[in-house]
């Protein structure tokens, strides 16, 4: 049996972990060989691949980043202004592939599931830091994320404090608030902001004010997905050659001029960017990792293809890739971790009927 790994869309902690668990399950119950394909999509696209070793995938699960490279730009679907489909799929066939586990969050399934449909035998693995994917509870990489973040509202509290400002702290996530959401109530945030629920700048404000009545400084977290009631996300920029070309980015930004206005306090903004995604995976995140990649390696081997490994109430078990592409997981207004957010007084830039009369 011979089958390929890439790993799609944007890097996350986590995915040596998933390689290295898929390649060493099928190497040692299938005695599968393994070829890496290289930059995700653009390796299929460009005809790049390597064999992968049993040591190649040893000493790389506390790694960062993936060991086979990756793209959030390579769809072969629209690659440069061209259709390349047909030519991955034959490409795929002339490798001798029986399958390729697509390690990768929504936009890398939507692909896989569109050649999936091409007759490419297709195991998808769930990954992303923005957790934003489909019918599974978590995706790995979010876990380090929302770590990450923690760590950093943690020093932004005593700063804040020393100094009696208002500092805001954006997070990544595209179009859903997982990150802002967890890391805000784990570093115990006074105002967090989320697309799903466009704010109020004159409750942001509100909430500061009461924070500096009795604290004297507040935390605010972010989503680079947030925007006001009436406005837009903010656009950091746009790629010219990625089919999703839309990178958000620069709200915490304009919220510290806006609410400047506002306040007498001094406003300080700080974007995490790309230390979200980067270095090694917590422990939660190698196991869970591990857990999925060997899933994958089973459905490998019982031929069951076209599917997704997906976690739910910590149990392992999986779904059509037709389920999860073209979708996006959002915080949904009766989420548990909104709900513990709401109920401790954290403000979510929207007037208390208003999220009432949501939650209903
Ligand atoms: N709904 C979609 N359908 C098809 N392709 C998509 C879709 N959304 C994004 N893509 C493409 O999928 C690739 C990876 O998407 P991206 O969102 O960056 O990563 P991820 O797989 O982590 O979600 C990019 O080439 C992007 O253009
Ligand atoms: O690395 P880029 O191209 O700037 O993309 C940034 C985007 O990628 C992410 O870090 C991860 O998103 P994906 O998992 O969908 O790739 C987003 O949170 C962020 O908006
Ligand atoms: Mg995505």
């Amino acid at each position: 049996m011979q089958i390929g790994i890439l790993t799609g869309g944007g890097d996350c902690p986590g995915l040596n972990a998933a390689i290295r668990a898929t390649a060493k399950s099928l190497m040692l119950n299938c005695n599968a060989k393994i070829i890496g394909i290289e930059d995700g999509f653009a390796g299929l696209i460009e005809q790049r691949v390597r064999p992968l070793s049993y040591s190649d995938c040893s000493g790389i699960l506390s790694l960062g980043g993936t060991i086979l490279g990756t793209s959030n730009k390579a769809d072969p679907f629209n690659y440069r202004g061209a259709d390349h489909s047909a030519k991955v799929v034959s490409y795929y066939h002339s490798l001798g592939l029986d399958a390729v586990v697509v390690i990768g969050g929504d936009g890398t399934l939507s692909i896989a599931y569109e050649l999936s449909k091409l007759g490419m035998n297709i195991v998808g693995v769930p990954k992303t830091i923005d957790n934003d994917l489909m019918c599974t509870d978590r995706t790995f990489g979010f876990d380090t994320a929302v770590s990450i973040v923690t760590e950093a509202l943690d020093r932004l509290r005593t700063t804040g404090q020393s100094h009696k400002r208002v500092m805001i702290l954006e997070t990544m996530g595209r179009y859903a608030g997982w990150i802002a959401l967890h890391a805000g109530v784990a570093g115990g945030a006074d105002v967090i902001l989320l697309p799903e629920f466009p704010y109020d700048m004159d409750e942001v404000a509100k909430a500061c004010k009461l924070r500096a009545s009795d604290q004297q400084y507040s935390i605010i977290v972010v989503a680079e997905g947030a925007m006001p009631q009436g406005g837009q996300a903010t656009v950091r920029e746009t790629l010219g050659c990625a089919p999703d070309p839309i990178r958000l980015g620069g709200i915490g930004n304009t919220l510290k001029l806006q609410l400047e206005q506002r306040l007498d306090a001094e406003v300080r903004a700080t974007a995490l960017g790309h230390i979200q995604r980067g270095g090694t995976p917590t422990a939660f995140d190698r196991i869970f990792a591990s857990s999925v990649g060997q899933e994958a390696a089973s459905l490998i081997a019982a031929k069951q293809f076209g599917r997704v490994v997906v976690m739910n109430n910590n149990q392992l078990s999986n779904v059509m890739l037709e389920q999860v592409a073209n979708q996006t997981r959002m915080v949904p207004a009766d989420d548990t971790s909104l709900n513990t957010a709401l109920s401790l007084g954290i403000s979510i830039g929207v007037p208390a009927l208003t999220r009432i009369s949501e939650m209903v």
